[in-house]
């Protein structure tokens, strides 16, 4: 790549922001102006943009759609009239919770395009219920009124209010049963609708909320790329570098190596593999006793802050019995003679459904001759070498 490109690609962003800021200066154009009143549009925007950018269809088509409803109840008259703009809100609120149920894609995959279709096809559709049979749809909308049999008692909704229970009702039982970030951001933006139906948040307001909320949601997934290890979920081999900027003097490190993990490979698959080092990720980070990353490969470090050796050293006992002591038990898709024909010829090693693994650790702490955190790590690793040579599965201190 040439020297100017590489040098654009960091710069570009600095300096469009430089030539706002001169443009404000000169009285050319009056960017804040144009920043204030829109600011919901313009947050919305950008998630838009980073949905995209960072192939998330949730991120994508929740600010889309948010940022249609803003504009639209913003410069669109017809939207004013009646149970018009209510009706909207409540079919956005469908649709984001159909978007929790769904999983990232790109926007511009085969069922991407299918989705945004989908959307335009609603729009579409209720534009065209305006102009042909607008009455006795809002009179439906406004007037229908659900009786809900709870004990001791028959409460009544309206339709609106129970299109709105409905949708945040089932993200919250998705966000329960698979709680990740997004679901719990989509929860929110459907309450906020909801509450600008019913009880009168303007929608500036609303729509601004949502666009702060979605923008943190795609930084908090940028930090989960940069920082944690995707296989495990545990923090990566980069957080660890960062993790230890944040050290004192005293601390100690533990390296954390499956035994004979190249056999669990070449016996079962790189999926049962996986699965393994899944397994030994949540042991060392429920039960080490200190901060657990992925170093690499099968590797992990624990570090512990302060002078506490004996603590740490409980702790990662502790944890080898655990991780000693929990078979991994083979999933039927590891197990499936299907998945491939080495799996095939394998069939019948694996010794059953469990497979017993075991861990070798390597403890070293700072002091004396080890002072930074490359040398303890150094230390720490030659006392691992030293639990493998003497059998494996064992905890072994440098001394
Ligand atoms: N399934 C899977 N395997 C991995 C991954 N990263 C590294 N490996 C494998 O880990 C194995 C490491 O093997 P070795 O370094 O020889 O160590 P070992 O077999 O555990 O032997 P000892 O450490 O001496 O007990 C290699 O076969 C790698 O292919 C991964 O993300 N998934």
């Amino acid at each position: 790549m040439p020297p100017y490109i590489q040098w654009l690609r960091y710069s570009w962003l600095p300096l469009v922001l430089l030539a706002c800021l001169a443009a404000q200066y000169l009285s050319w154009f009056d960017f804040l102006s144009l920043l204030t009143p829109r600011l919901p549009a313009v947050l919305l925007g950008i998630s838009l943009a980073l949905g995209i950018s960072f192939k998330s269809s949730r991120i994508a088509f929740t600010s889309a759609l948010l940022l249609a409803v803003y504009l639209s109840a913003e410069t669109a008259s017809w939207l004013h009239r009646g149970q018009w703009f209510s009706l909207a809100l409540g079919l956005v609120a469908c649709n984001l919770a159909a978007i929790a149920f769904s999983r990232d894609r790109s926007l511009l995959s085969g069922s991407g395009l299918l989705l945004l279709l989908a959307v335009f096809a609603q729009i579409g559709a209720l534009y065209a219920l305006q102009t042909c049979c607008e009455q006795p749809l809002i009179d439906a909308w406004s007037a229908t009124v659900v009786a809900i049999p709870l004990p001791g008692n028959e409460v009544q909704f309206s339709l609106e209010m129970v299109v709105f229970l409905a949708a945040a009702l089932l993200t919250l039982l998705q966000s329960i049963f698979r709680p990740e970030p997004t679901g719990f951001g989509l929860l929110l933006c459907i309450l906020l609708l909801a509450a600008t139906d019913r009880f009168g948040l303007p929608i500036q307001q609303a729509a601004a909320a949502a666009g702060l909320l979605l923008n943190l949601l795609v930084l908090r997934s940028a930090y989960d790329l940069a920082f944690r290890d995707e296989l495990t979920g545990i923090p990566s081999r980069r957080a660890y570098s960062r993790y230890l900027l944040t050290l004192g003097r005293h601390f100690c490190i533990a390296v954390v190596d499956i035994d004979h993990f190249k056999k669990l490979n070449d016996r079962h698959g790189h999926q049962v593999g996986d699965q393994g080092l899944r397994m030994v990720a949540g042991k060392i980070a429920r039960f080490g006793g200190g901060r657990a990353f992925r170093y690499g490969g099968e590797e992990f470090v624990v570090v512990f802050r302060g002078r506490d050796r004996d603590r740490a050293l409980h702790s990662l006992e502790q944890m080898r019995e655990k991780i000693a002591g929990y078979p991994l038990r083979l999933r039927s898709s590891a197990r499936d003679p299907a998945n491939s024909a080495r799996s095939r010829s394998r069939r019948g090693q694996g010794g059953g459904n469990a497979i017993k693994t075991t861990v070798s650790v390597g403890v070293a702490s700072s002091g004396g001759k080890l002072r930074s955190p490359e040398e303890v790590l150094r230390a720490a690793d030659s006392a691992l070498y030293r639990a493998k040579r003497g059998g494996r599965n064992r905890v072994c201190v440098h001394s």
